[in-house]
């Protein structure tokens, strides 16, 4: 089954002197249970592509599926229902929220769904202690370092085990051992069923992803195997 499908997606982005097609004709699909880098240059479109799948904006033409239902279809309520309870996103800002700590701002996920608070420890705790983060449960996000940050971010991202993971460069401001660390933690998510989409810079992460989809400039040019690298 298809987790993702899009045809034809477009997104132009236009001020009042510019107008800037960040997506042309983009057609691609994704199966449930893959792990896909999406590549290509600065501006190309990775990002842009990443925030319409995870429904934090809208195509400006084409369409776009998600688990099987046109995206254009779902209500405002509907949209934030599916990103809360299908959806974890890794941004490249990290938007973490500040006034809450590390263990808190992880938490959040599970408290949309209604786990119980022992449950949402266990689970936080684990998750923090993969990202080498549990000695800093009780600090807020500004007194950690970028790294640190990136790796809160990741955490609360996986901690619900979403369907579907969209990352945006989630190793960007690591070194390589917590590099490795957190592509460990989405590849064992991957195996345990969630979708993973991770846009990357770096040749070397996207050896844990099974197929490789390039952008150019807004648009598909490449897509291959991992056994075709
Ligand atoms: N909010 C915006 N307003 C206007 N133009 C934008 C906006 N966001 C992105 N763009 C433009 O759209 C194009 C694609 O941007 P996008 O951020 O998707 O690229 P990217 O491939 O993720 O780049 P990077 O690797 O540098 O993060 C770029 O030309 C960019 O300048």
């Amino acid at each position: 089954m298809f987790i993702i499908k899009t045809e034809n997606l477009e997104k132009v982005y236009r001020t009042e002197e510019v107008q800037t097609k960040a997506l042309n004709h983009v057609s691609l699909t994704v199966e449930q249970g893959e792990f896909v880098a999406i590549m290509g240059p600065s501006g190309c479109g990775k990002s842009t592509l990443l925030n319409l799948l995870g429904l934090l904006d809208e195509p400006d033409g084409g369409s776009l599926q998600l688990l099987g239902t046109e995206t254009s279809r779902y209500s405002e309520r509907q949209r934030a229902e599916l990103r809360k309870r299908s959806l974890g996103f890794v941004f490249q800002s990290f938007n973490l929220i500040d006034e809450l700590t590390v263990f808190e701002n992880v938490e959040l996920p599970l408290r949309y769904l209604g786990v119980g608070a022992a449950e949402r420890r266990q689970r936080v705790e684990q998750v923090l202690e993969k990202m080498q983060l549990l000695h800093r449960r009780n600090h807020f996000p500004l007194q950690l370092s970028g790294g640190q940050q990136q790796r809160v971010a990741v955490a609360r991202a996986v901690v619900n085990a979403p369907p579907l993971l969209l990352a945006d460069e989630p190793t960007g401001n690591l070194d390589s051992a917590s590099g490795h660390d957190v592509l460990g933690l989405l590849t064992e998510l991957n195996e345990a069923g969630t979708t993973v989409l991770m846009v990357t810079h770096s040749e070397h992460d996207a050896r844990y992803a099974r197929r490789v989809i390039r952008l150019l400039d807004g648009q598909v040019v490449l897509e291959h195997s991992r056994s075709q690298f």
